[in-house]
């Protein structure tokens, strides 16, 4: 990747609340730009306090309205310019992290999860992946892909993998080569989308407070998905990549 960080925004449609109460839009974006405009428009003699303000990103994604074709980013075309060059870096060798970041309601779980008939940028990235490697032709390649999930609750890391179905506190030791990493943490092997989905699913029900409770408790739980793929040449370890979520 020429930029080890890239940054992208993206604009949700209005909700029905925010229909109901007559929101008025005050984000548009062109390009890789976003230009927030001031509620109170710009039409009195202090509006020059009020001149829109104009932020670069490396992506501006404007999903508000499907109608207006011309600039509507579907989810599509958020995989294809923020997933697509992640999954093809770890097939080269590289670690990679998609993190989503955004107040309450804002749309991360859309973009990255989505729904069955508009999925989101994980489950794309993942029949990607799985596709890419039942498609190798290359005999002297193999790939194996293992999945973990954890939770990080008042500082302490629980499995939420764990087959045993434990809620011990795992330590976080480093590796003199390969960095950080959570001690006793289960890893189950992956053939498909639908594995991952599985196991995500399994996972959200041993954590600490429920994925969906939005109360204070559940801003203290973290939980952090990864998926590892190893990609072996005949006889030779080549690369370990890791995708986090
Ligand atoms: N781009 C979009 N297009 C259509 N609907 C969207 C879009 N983004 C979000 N939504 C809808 O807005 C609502 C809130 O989105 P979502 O649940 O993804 O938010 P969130 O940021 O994950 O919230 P939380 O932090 O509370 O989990 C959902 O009903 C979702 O379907």
């Amino acid at each position: 990747m020429t930029d080890k960080v890239k940054v992208a925004v993206r604009v949700r449609p209005f909700n029905r609340r925010e229909v109901d109460i007559g929101k008025q839009c005050v984000v548009d974006m062109k390009d890789c730009q976003t230009v927030l405009y001031h509620p109170s428009g710009t039409h009195d003699k202090d509006s020059h306090k009020r001149a829109p303000k104009t932020f670069a990103f490396d992506h501006s994604f404007w999903s508000i309205d499907e109608n207006v074709k011309e600039k509507f980013a579907c989810q599509s075309t958020v995989y294809a310019r923020c997933g697509k060059e992640v999954l093809d870096k770890a097939f080269q060798g590289y670690n990679a992290c998609i993190f989503a970041y955004g107040q309450t309601g804002s749309g991360k779980s859309y973009t990255m999860m989505g729904t069955a008939e508009q999925k989101g940028i994980i489950p794309r990235l993942c029949d990607a992946l799985f596709e890419q490697i039942t498609n190798n032709q290359d005999e002297s390649l193999s790939y194996k892909c293992v999945v973990s999930y954890m939770e990080i609750y008042n500082e302490k890391v629980h499995d939420l993998l764990d087959p045993k179905g434990g809620r011990q506190n795992l330590r976080v030791r480093e590796h003199n080569i390969l960095g950080p990493y959570v001690d006793g943490l289960s890893s189950l092997a992956v053939s498909n989308f639908q594995d991952i989905d599985n196991l995500m699913s399994e996972g959200n029900k041993s954590r600490t407070v429920a994925a969906t409770n939005m109360n204070s408790e559940s801003s203290r739980s973290h939980a952090v998905f990864s998926i590892i793929l190893t990609t072996t040449m005949t006889d030779l370890q080549s690369g370990v990549s890791e995708f986090f979520f």
